[in-house]
Protein backbone atom coordinates (compact mmCIF):
# COMPACT_ATOMS: atom_id res chain seq x y z
CA UNK A 1 0.00 0.00 0.00
CA UNK A 2 1.73 3.33 -0.69
CA UNK A 3 1.17 5.91 1.78
CA UNK A 4 0.42 9.74 0.87
CA UNK A 5 3.37 11.64 2.06
CA UNK A 6 4.40 13.42 4.29
CA UNK A 7 3.46 10.83 7.36
CA UNK A 8 1.92 12.50 10.13
CA UNK A 9 2.78 11.05 13.22
CA UNK A 10 1.54 10.67 16.93
CA UNK A 11 4.94 12.49 17.91
CA UNK A 12 4.14 15.13 15.31
CA UNK A 13 0.88 15.23 17.25
CA UNK A 14 2.28 15.57 20.24
CA UNK A 15 4.75 17.98 19.70
CA UNK A 16 1.69 20.41 18.13
CA UNK A 17 -0.20 19.53 21.29
CA UNK A 18 2.69 20.83 23.21
CA UNK A 19 3.20 23.84 21.41
CA UNK A 20 0.28 25.27 20.69
CA UNK A 21 -0.03 27.67 24.14
CA UNK A 22 -3.65 28.60 24.68
CA UNK A 23 -3.30 31.17 27.91
CA UNK A 24 -3.37 29.92 31.36
CA UNK A 25 -3.91 33.10 33.09
CA UNK A 26 -4.63 37.28 32.17
CA UNK A 27 -4.50 40.35 33.52
CA UNK A 28 -5.18 44.35 32.97
CA UNK A 29 -6.44 46.74 34.80
CA UNK A 30 -9.75 48.61 35.45
CA UNK A 31 -10.70 51.98 36.77
CA UNK A 32 -11.84 52.38 40.10
CA UNK A 33 -14.73 54.74 41.12
CA UNK A 34 -15.00 56.40 44.64
CA UNK A 35 -17.90 54.34 45.64
CA UNK A 36 -15.99 50.86 44.56
CA UNK A 37 -12.97 51.94 46.46
CA UNK A 38 -14.02 51.36 49.95
CA UNK A 39 -13.73 48.56 52.23
CA UNK A 40 -15.12 47.80 55.73
CA UNK A 41 -13.38 45.81 58.28
CA UNK A 42 -13.83 44.78 61.95
CA UNK A 43 -10.86 44.24 64.03
CA UNK A 44 -11.33 40.76 66.29
CA UNK A 45 -14.99 39.89 67.57
CA UNK A 46 -15.99 43.76 67.49
CA UNK A 47 -18.76 44.92 65.23
CA UNK A 48 -17.62 47.95 64.88
CA UNK A 49 -16.74 48.68 61.20
CA UNK A 50 -14.22 50.98 60.26
CA UNK A 51 -13.96 52.29 56.47
CA UNK A 52 -11.18 52.66 53.88
CA UNK A 53 -11.14 53.84 50.43
CA UNK A 54 -8.69 52.52 48.17
CA UNK A 55 -9.67 55.45 45.71
CA UNK A 56 -8.96 57.88 48.15
CA UNK A 57 -5.62 59.57 46.28
CA UNK A 58 -4.30 60.61 49.80
CA UNK A 59 -4.28 57.48 51.06
CA UNK A 60 -1.29 57.06 53.55
CA UNK A 61 0.47 53.96 55.02
CA UNK A 62 -0.89 55.26 58.82
CA UNK A 63 -4.06 54.52 57.22
CA UNK A 64 -3.24 51.05 56.01
CA UNK A 65 -1.54 50.09 59.11
CA UNK A 66 -4.70 49.92 60.70
CA UNK A 67 -5.79 47.42 58.18
CA UNK A 68 -2.56 45.87 59.14
CA UNK A 69 -3.56 46.04 62.60
CA UNK A 70 -6.83 44.35 62.36
CA UNK A 71 -5.18 41.92 60.63
CA UNK A 72 -3.97 38.24 61.21
CA UNK A 73 -0.34 37.12 60.59
CA UNK A 74 -1.08 34.69 57.43
CA UNK A 75 -0.46 30.63 57.63
CA UNK A 76 -0.45 28.30 54.55
CA UNK A 77 -1.02 24.87 54.18
CA UNK A 78 2.20 22.11 54.11
CA UNK A 79 1.44 18.84 53.58
CA UNK A 80 -1.34 18.20 56.07
CA UNK A 81 -0.92 21.02 58.41
CA UNK A 82 -1.67 24.78 58.32
CA UNK A 83 1.45 26.39 59.53
CA UNK A 84 2.28 29.86 60.35
CA UNK A 85 6.08 30.16 59.05
CA UNK A 86 7.38 33.89 57.99
CA UNK A 87 10.36 32.25 55.93
CA UNK A 88 7.52 30.86 53.77
CA UNK A 89 5.01 33.61 53.68
CA UNK A 90 5.56 36.61 55.27
CA UNK A 91 2.09 38.93 55.66
CA UNK A 92 -1.45 39.77 57.52
CA UNK A 93 -4.66 38.41 55.89
CA UNK A 94 -8.24 38.95 56.57
CA UNK A 95 -10.97 36.31 56.45
CA UNK A 96 -14.16 37.25 54.63
CA UNK A 97 -15.78 36.85 57.96
CA UNK A 98 -13.89 39.82 58.92
CA UNK A 99 -13.70 42.68 55.87
CA UNK A 100 -16.29 43.62 52.87
CA UNK A 101 -15.70 45.14 49.75
CA UNK A 102 -17.54 48.26 47.80
CA UNK A 103 -16.02 46.68 44.46
CA UNK A 104 -18.25 44.78 43.03
CA UNK A 105 -16.26 41.53 40.73
CA UNK A 106 -19.33 40.69 39.35
CA UNK A 107 -20.03 43.72 37.58
CA UNK A 108 -17.15 45.47 37.25
CA UNK A 109 -16.24 44.06 33.91
CA UNK A 110 -13.32 41.95 35.28
CA UNK A 111 -15.25 38.52 35.11
CA UNK A 112 -16.26 38.77 30.99
CA UNK A 113 -12.41 39.20 30.82
CA UNK A 114 -11.49 36.40 32.50
CA UNK A 115 -14.20 33.94 31.29
CA UNK A 116 -13.04 35.04 28.02
CA UNK A 117 -9.66 33.88 28.40
CA UNK A 118 -9.51 30.99 31.17
CA UNK A 119 -12.80 29.46 29.61
CA UNK A 120 -11.22 29.83 25.74
CA UNK A 121 -12.46 26.54 24.62
CA UNK A 122 -15.40 25.51 26.68
CA UNK A 123 -18.26 27.23 24.92
CA UNK A 124 -21.16 28.19 26.80
CA UNK A 125 -23.11 26.09 29.81
CA UNK A 126 -20.61 26.77 32.20
CA UNK A 127 -19.16 30.24 34.18
CA UNK A 128 -17.19 30.94 36.75
CA UNK A 129 -18.60 32.01 39.81
CA UNK A 130 -15.66 34.62 41.74
CA UNK A 131 -15.90 33.84 45.40
CA UNK A 132 -14.44 36.22 47.82
CA UNK A 133 -11.81 34.30 49.82
CA UNK A 134 -8.95 36.95 51.40
CA UNK A 135 -7.92 40.05 51.65
CA UNK A 136 -3.83 40.13 52.34
CA UNK A 137 -1.44 43.08 53.35
CA UNK A 138 2.12 42.68 52.75
CA UNK A 139 4.53 45.85 54.08
CA UNK A 140 8.32 46.22 53.60
CA UNK A 141 9.92 43.01 53.24
CA UNK A 142 6.48 40.62 53.27
CA UNK A 143 6.62 37.95 50.68
CA UNK A 144 4.49 34.60 49.76
CA UNK A 145 7.04 32.12 48.31
CA UNK A 146 5.76 29.69 45.42
CA UNK A 147 2.66 27.57 45.65
CA UNK A 148 -0.03 26.29 44.59
CA UNK A 149 -3.60 26.90 45.29
CA UNK A 150 -5.00 24.43 47.99
CA UNK A 151 -8.16 22.90 45.83
CA UNK A 152 -11.43 23.33 47.39
CA UNK A 153 -14.23 21.39 46.24
CA UNK A 154 -14.38 19.60 42.58
CA UNK A 155 -14.97 23.38 40.88
CA UNK A 156 -12.25 25.08 41.97
CA UNK A 157 -10.74 25.97 38.68
CA UNK A 158 -8.69 29.13 39.35
CA UNK A 159 -7.89 32.09 40.84
CA UNK A 160 -8.45 35.74 40.79
CA UNK A 161 -6.06 38.47 42.65
CA UNK A 162 -7.50 42.27 42.35
CA UNK A 163 -4.57 44.60 43.46
CA UNK A 164 -6.10 47.69 45.24
CA UNK A 165 -4.21 50.49 44.37
CA UNK A 166 -1.73 51.91 47.23
CA UNK A 167 1.92 53.50 46.79
CA UNK A 168 4.52 50.50 46.79
CA UNK A 169 7.51 49.02 45.29
CA UNK A 170 7.92 45.44 44.94
CA UNK A 171 5.56 42.92 45.63
CA UNK A 172 5.33 41.18 42.22
CA UNK A 173 3.28 38.39 41.05
CA UNK A 174 5.12 35.84 39.31
CA UNK A 175 3.68 33.10 37.59
CA UNK A 176 4.73 29.85 36.95
CA UNK A 177 8.16 28.48 37.74
CA UNK A 178 10.27 31.87 37.98
CA UNK A 179 7.95 34.03 37.06
CA UNK A 180 8.07 32.06 33.50
CA UNK A 181 4.32 33.01 32.70
CA UNK A 182 4.29 36.00 33.89
CA UNK A 183 5.76 39.14 35.94
CA UNK A 184 2.79 41.21 36.77
CA UNK A 185 4.32 43.65 38.71
CA UNK A 186 1.12 45.71 39.84
CA UNK A 187 2.82 48.88 42.09
CA UNK A 188 3.53 50.26 38.40
CA UNK A 189 -0.05 49.70 37.59
CA UNK A 190 -2.21 50.62 40.09
CA UNK A 191 -2.28 54.16 39.26
CA UNK A 192 -3.49 55.45 35.87
CA UNK A 193 -0.55 56.44 33.46
CA UNK A 194 -1.68 59.68 32.92
CA UNK A 195 -4.25 60.70 34.37
CA UNK A 196 -2.45 59.27 37.92
CA UNK A 197 -5.99 58.38 39.06
CA UNK A 198 -5.82 55.14 41.17
CA UNK A 199 -7.47 52.13 39.57
CA UNK A 200 -7.42 48.13 40.08
CA UNK A 201 -4.89 45.80 38.70
CA UNK A 202 -5.72 42.22 38.38
CA UNK A 203 -4.76 38.83 37.31
CA UNK A 204 -6.50 35.28 36.78
CA UNK A 205 -5.02 32.38 36.67
CA UNK A 206 -5.53 28.45 36.89
CA UNK A 207 -5.35 27.28 40.12
CA UNK A 208 -2.85 24.65 39.38
CA UNK A 209 -0.50 27.06 38.03
CA UNK A 210 2.46 28.00 40.83
CA UNK A 211 2.74 31.51 42.05
CA UNK A 212 4.61 33.55 44.46
CA UNK A 213 4.71 37.05 45.51
CA UNK A 214 8.05 39.06 45.62
CA UNK A 215 9.04 40.78 48.62
CA UNK A 216 7.55 44.40 48.93
CA UNK A 217 10.66 46.52 49.43
CA UNK A 218 8.73 49.97 50.42
CA UNK A 219 5.02 50.68 51.40
CA UNK A 220 1.99 48.01 51.48
CA UNK A 221 0.38 45.91 48.90
CA UNK A 222 -3.04 45.11 49.20
CA UNK A 223 -4.79 42.26 47.10
CA UNK A 224 -8.37 40.99 47.21
CA UNK A 225 -8.32 37.00 46.51
CA UNK A 226 -11.64 35.18 44.79
CA UNK A 227 -11.50 31.93 44.25
CA UNK A 228 -13.33 30.80 40.76
CA UNK A 229 -15.41 28.39 40.85
CA UNK A 230 -16.82 26.42 38.00
CA UNK A 231 -20.49 26.49 37.80
CA UNK A 232 -23.45 24.96 35.48
CA UNK A 233 -25.08 28.47 33.49
CA UNK A 234 -28.18 28.31 31.36
CA UNK A 235 -27.05 30.90 29.41
CA UNK A 236 -25.61 29.84 26.24
CA UNK A 237 -24.10 33.06 24.64
CA UNK A 238 -21.98 31.48 22.24
CA UNK A 239 -18.15 32.39 22.92
CA UNK A 240 -15.56 33.84 20.23
CA UNK A 241 -13.44 30.77 19.61
CA UNK A 242 -9.89 31.56 18.76
CA UNK A 243 -10.24 29.25 15.30
CA UNK A 244 -6.63 29.15 14.50
CA UNK A 245 -4.80 27.12 17.09
CA UNK A 246 -7.93 24.89 16.78
CA UNK A 247 -7.99 24.35 13.56
CA UNK A 248 -4.17 23.69 13.12
CA UNK A 249 -5.18 20.98 15.94
CA UNK A 250 -8.21 19.55 14.07
CA UNK A 251 -6.13 19.25 10.33
CA UNK A 252 -3.39 17.48 12.48
CA UNK A 253 -5.43 15.16 14.12
CA UNK A 254 -7.04 13.91 11.01
CA UNK A 255 -3.72 13.45 9.74
CA UNK A 256 -2.81 11.32 12.30
CA UNK A 257 -6.30 9.51 11.87
CA UNK A 258 -5.18 8.69 8.29
CA UNK A 259 -1.78 7.27 8.91
CA UNK A 260 -2.18 3.88 8.44
CA UNK A 261 0.41 2.61 11.04
CA UNK A 262 -1.61 4.51 13.85
CA UNK A 263 -3.95 2.03 15.60
CA UNK A 264 -5.06 0.03 12.33
CA UNK A 265 -7.55 -2.02 14.18
CA UNK A 266 -8.41 0.96 16.19
CA UNK A 267 -8.38 1.59 20.23
CA UNK A 268 -7.82 5.34 21.77
CA UNK A 269 -5.68 8.01 21.78
CA UNK A 270 -4.42 9.17 25.36
CA UNK A 271 -3.75 12.58 26.09
CA UNK A 272 -1.97 12.72 29.41
CA UNK A 273 -3.74 16.27 30.65
CA UNK A 274 -1.32 19.01 30.91
CA UNK A 275 -3.18 20.89 33.66
CA UNK A 276 -3.95 19.57 37.56
CA UNK A 277 -7.87 19.48 38.16
CA UNK A 278 -8.95 19.12 41.97
CA UNK A 279 -10.57 16.21 42.71
CA UNK A 280 -11.91 14.25 45.32
CA UNK A 281 -9.85 11.02 46.13
CA UNK A 282 -12.76 9.37 47.28
CA UNK A 283 -15.72 9.69 44.58
CA UNK A 284 -15.59 11.49 41.45
CA UNK A 285 -18.31 10.53 38.55
CA UNK A 286 -15.83 11.54 35.57
CA UNK A 287 -18.40 11.26 33.14
CA UNK A 288 -19.48 14.71 34.66
CA UNK A 289 -16.25 16.60 34.16
CA UNK A 290 -17.11 17.83 30.78
CA UNK A 291 -16.98 21.57 29.96
CA UNK A 292 -14.47 22.22 32.91
CA UNK A 293 -10.86 21.76 30.83
CA UNK A 294 -8.23 23.85 31.20
CA UNK A 295 -6.29 25.89 28.50
CA UNK A 296 -4.30 23.29 25.58
CA UNK A 297 -6.30 20.50 27.54
CA UNK A 298 -9.18 22.03 26.38
CA UNK A 299 -8.11 22.47 23.11
CA UNK A 300 -7.55 18.83 22.49
CA UNK A 301 -10.69 18.15 23.88
CA UNK A 302 -12.47 20.80 21.32
CA UNK A 303 -10.78 19.19 18.37
CA UNK A 304 -11.56 15.76 19.40
CA UNK A 305 -15.11 16.39 19.57
CA UNK A 306 -14.50 18.41 15.91
CA UNK A 307 -13.58 14.55 14.30
CA UNK A 308 -16.27 13.02 16.67
CA UNK A 309 -13.87 10.92 18.54
CA UNK A 310 -15.82 11.20 21.43
CA UNK A 311 -13.19 12.39 24.24
CA UNK A 312 -13.69 11.16 27.85
CA UNK A 313 -11.86 12.57 30.93
CA UNK A 314 -10.32 9.30 32.39
CA UNK A 315 -7.97 7.89 35.34
CA UNK A 316 -5.25 5.29 34.69
CA UNK A 317 -4.76 3.62 38.10
CA UNK A 318 -1.30 1.87 37.99
CA UNK A 319 -1.31 -2.06 40.13
CA UNK A 320 2.75 -2.08 40.44
CA UNK A 321 2.57 -5.53 41.94
CA UNK A 322 1.40 -6.74 38.53
CA UNK A 323 2.65 -4.12 36.39
CA UNK A 324 -1.07 -3.34 35.27
CA UNK A 325 -3.07 -0.13 34.38
CA UNK A 326 -6.48 0.12 34.56
CA UNK A 327 -8.31 3.10 33.32
CA UNK A 328 -11.71 4.00 34.75
CA UNK A 329 -14.63 6.75 34.33
CA UNK A 330 -14.45 6.87 38.16
CA UNK A 331 -12.35 7.70 41.09
CA UNK A 332 -13.55 6.06 43.62
CA UNK A 333 -11.31 5.52 47.46
CA UNK A 334 -12.00 2.04 47.04
CA UNK A 335 -9.03 1.52 43.92
CA UNK A 336 -6.70 2.67 46.60
CA UNK A 337 -5.00 -1.46 47.20
CA UNK A 338 -5.44 -4.66 47.53
CA UNK A 339 -7.75 -5.67 50.80
CA UNK A 340 -6.40 -9.22 51.99
CA UNK A 341 -10.05 -9.84 52.72
CA UNK A 342 -12.20 -7.88 50.43
CA UNK A 343 -12.35 -8.50 46.26
CA UNK A 344 -9.69 -8.21 44.71
CA UNK A 345 -8.50 -5.37 42.59
CA UNK A 346 -9.49 -6.91 39.10
CA UNK A 347 -12.57 -7.44 40.58
CA UNK A 348 -13.36 -3.83 42.28
CA UNK A 349 -12.13 -2.54 38.19
CA UNK A 350 -14.48 -4.91 36.50
CA UNK A 351 -17.32 -3.86 38.80
CA UNK A 352 -16.98 -0.27 38.00
CA UNK A 353 -16.55 -1.05 34.21
CA UNK A 354 -13.02 -0.05 34.37
CA UNK A 355 -10.88 -1.54 31.03
CA UNK A 356 -7.43 -2.89 31.37
CA UNK A 357 -4.61 -0.58 29.34
CA UNK A 358 -3.25 -2.81 26.27
CA UNK A 359 -0.11 -2.27 24.21
CA UNK A 360 -1.81 -1.03 20.98
CA UNK A 361 0.47 -3.86 19.46
CA UNK A 362 -1.09 -6.54 21.46
CA UNK A 363 -5.06 -7.38 19.36
CA UNK A 364 -7.17 -8.23 21.83
CA UNK A 365 -10.74 -9.17 20.94
CA UNK A 366 -12.24 -8.02 24.50
CA UNK A 367 -13.78 -5.06 25.48
CA UNK A 368 -12.09 -5.33 29.00
CA UNK A 369 -9.31 -3.93 27.50
CA UNK A 370 -8.50 -1.05 25.84
CA UNK A 371 -5.17 -0.52 23.64
CA UNK A 372 -3.99 2.98 23.77
CA UNK A 373 -1.42 4.81 22.07
CA UNK A 374 -0.19 7.76 24.41
CA UNK A 375 0.20 10.76 22.87
CA UNK A 376 1.32 13.24 25.53
CA UNK A 377 2.22 10.96 28.10
CA UNK A 378 -0.13 10.35 31.20
CA UNK A 379 0.64 11.41 34.86
CA UNK A 380 0.16 9.09 37.88
CA UNK A 381 -3.21 9.87 40.26
CA UNK A 382 -2.38 10.94 43.46
CA UNK A 383 -4.92 9.70 45.98
CA UNK A 384 -3.09 9.41 49.35
CA UNK A 385 -1.86 12.24 51.41
CA UNK A 386 0.95 10.25 52.01
CA UNK A 387 2.66 10.63 48.75
CA UNK A 388 0.94 14.21 48.35
CA UNK A 389 2.95 16.74 50.12
CA UNK A 390 2.37 20.27 49.13
CA UNK A 391 2.75 23.72 49.96
CA UNK A 392 -0.87 25.36 49.35
CA UNK A 393 -2.28 28.69 50.75
CA UNK A 394 -4.65 26.85 53.43
CA UNK A 395 -4.61 23.30 54.17
CA UNK A 396 -7.51 21.06 53.45
CA UNK A 397 -8.02 17.39 54.01
CA UNK A 398 -10.63 16.55 51.36
CA UNK A 399 -9.19 17.09 47.63
CA UNK A 400 -6.36 16.49 45.89
CA UNK A 401 -5.28 17.50 42.57
CA UNK A 402 -5.38 14.32 40.65
CA UNK A 403 -3.49 13.29 37.40
CA UNK A 404 -6.08 12.35 34.47
CA UNK A 405 -6.62 11.59 31.29
CA UNK A 406 -8.28 12.46 27.79
CA UNK A 407 -9.01 9.46 25.46
CA UNK A 408 -10.42 9.48 22.22
CA UNK A 409 -11.63 6.46 20.54
CA UNK A 410 -10.28 5.69 17.05
CA UNK A 411 -12.13 3.04 15.13
CA UNK A 412 -10.30 0.59 13.12
CA UNK A 413 -8.19 2.46 10.07
CA UNK A 414 -10.68 1.29 7.11
CA UNK A 415 -14.31 2.69 9.04
CA UNK A 416 -12.29 5.94 10.57
CA UNK A 417 -10.94 6.81 6.69
CA UNK A 418 -14.19 6.31 5.06
CA UNK A 419 -16.05 8.60 7.99
CA UNK A 420 -13.26 11.53 7.26
CA UNK A 421 -13.64 11.36 3.54
CA UNK A 422 -17.62 11.54 3.60
CA UNK A 423 -17.44 14.41 5.77
CA UNK A 424 -15.00 16.01 4.79
CA UNK A 425 -14.87 15.83 1.10
CA UNK A 426 -11.98 17.82 0.04
CA UNK A 427 -9.97 14.32 1.53
CA UNK A 428 -11.86 12.56 -1.40
CA UNK A 429 -9.16 12.87 -3.84
CA UNK A 430 -6.05 11.66 -1.52
CA UNK A 431 -7.32 9.56 0.39
CA UNK A 432 -10.62 7.98 -1.52
CA UNK A 433 -8.00 5.50 -3.40
CA UNK A 434 -6.09 4.34 -0.31
CA UNK A 435 -9.81 3.79 0.84
CA UNK A 436 -10.39 1.31 -1.90
CA UNK A 437 -7.40 -0.41 -1.68
CA UNK A 438 -8.27 -0.67 2.06
CA UNK A 439 -11.63 -2.11 0.78
CA UNK A 440 -9.91 -5.08 -1.34
CA UNK A 441 -7.77 -6.36 1.19
CA UNK A 442 -10.29 -6.35 4.26
CA UNK A 443 -10.68 -9.41 4.85
CA UNK A 444 -7.32 -10.91 3.70
CA UNK A 445 -4.94 -9.74 6.02
CA UNK A 446 -7.12 -10.67 9.43
CA UNK A 447 -4.91 -12.33 12.50
CA UNK A 448 -5.16 -14.56 15.17
CA UNK A 449 -6.60 -12.91 18.11
CA UNK A 450 -6.27 -13.66 21.66
CA UNK A 451 -9.67 -13.92 22.99
CA UNK A 452 -9.24 -11.76 26.64
CA UNK A 453 -12.22 -13.31 28.03
CA UNK A 454 -10.69 -15.88 29.86
CA UNK A 455 -8.12 -13.92 30.97
CA UNK A 456 -7.15 -15.58 34.41
CA UNK A 457 -5.96 -12.40 36.10
CA UNK A 458 -9.43 -10.71 35.21
CA UNK A 459 -11.20 -13.37 37.45
CA UNK A 460 -10.50 -13.61 41.41
CA UNK A 461 -7.13 -14.78 42.86
O1 LIG B 1 -1.62 38.46 47.04
C1 LIG B 1 -1.33 37.91 45.98
O2 LIG B 1 -0.93 38.53 45.01
C2 LIG B 1 -1.47 36.43 45.83
C3 LIG B 1 -1.93 35.76 47.07
C4 LIG B 1 -1.92 34.29 46.93
O3 LIG B 1 -1.26 33.72 46.11
C5 LIG B 1 -2.78 33.48 47.82
O4 LIG B 1 -3.39 34.04 48.71
O5 LIG B 1 -2.83 32.27 47.61
FE1 LIG C 1 -1.91 31.69 45.92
Amino acid sequence: MSAPSPITTVEDLKKKVLTIVTPAFCSGTLPLHRSQGGVFFSKGESSDASLINFADQNLKDTDIAKLVEASQRATFGRGDQDVLDESYRKAWKMDNSQFSPQFDVIHCGVMDIVQEQLLHYEKGGVKLDPRLYKLNVYGPGSFFKPHVDTPRGNDLFATLVIVLPTVHTGGSLLLGKEGKLLDFDSSTLVYHPETKAPQIAFAAFYSDIEHEVTPVETGYRVTLTYNLHLVKTDSLVPREVPAKPLQELVATLMKVMLNPEVLPKGGALGFGLLHKYPVDPQRVDLREFSGALKGNDALVRAACLRLDIKPKVQVVYERTDYNEEYIADFIDDEFGGDDEFGPSLPEIFRSYGAQRVRDPSYRSKSSRSLPILWVTPRMRMMTTDSNFTSYGNEYMVEHVYGDLVLTAELEPLQDRVAWLVTTFPHLKEKYGKRLEEMTEHAGRDEEEEVNEDSDSDMSSH
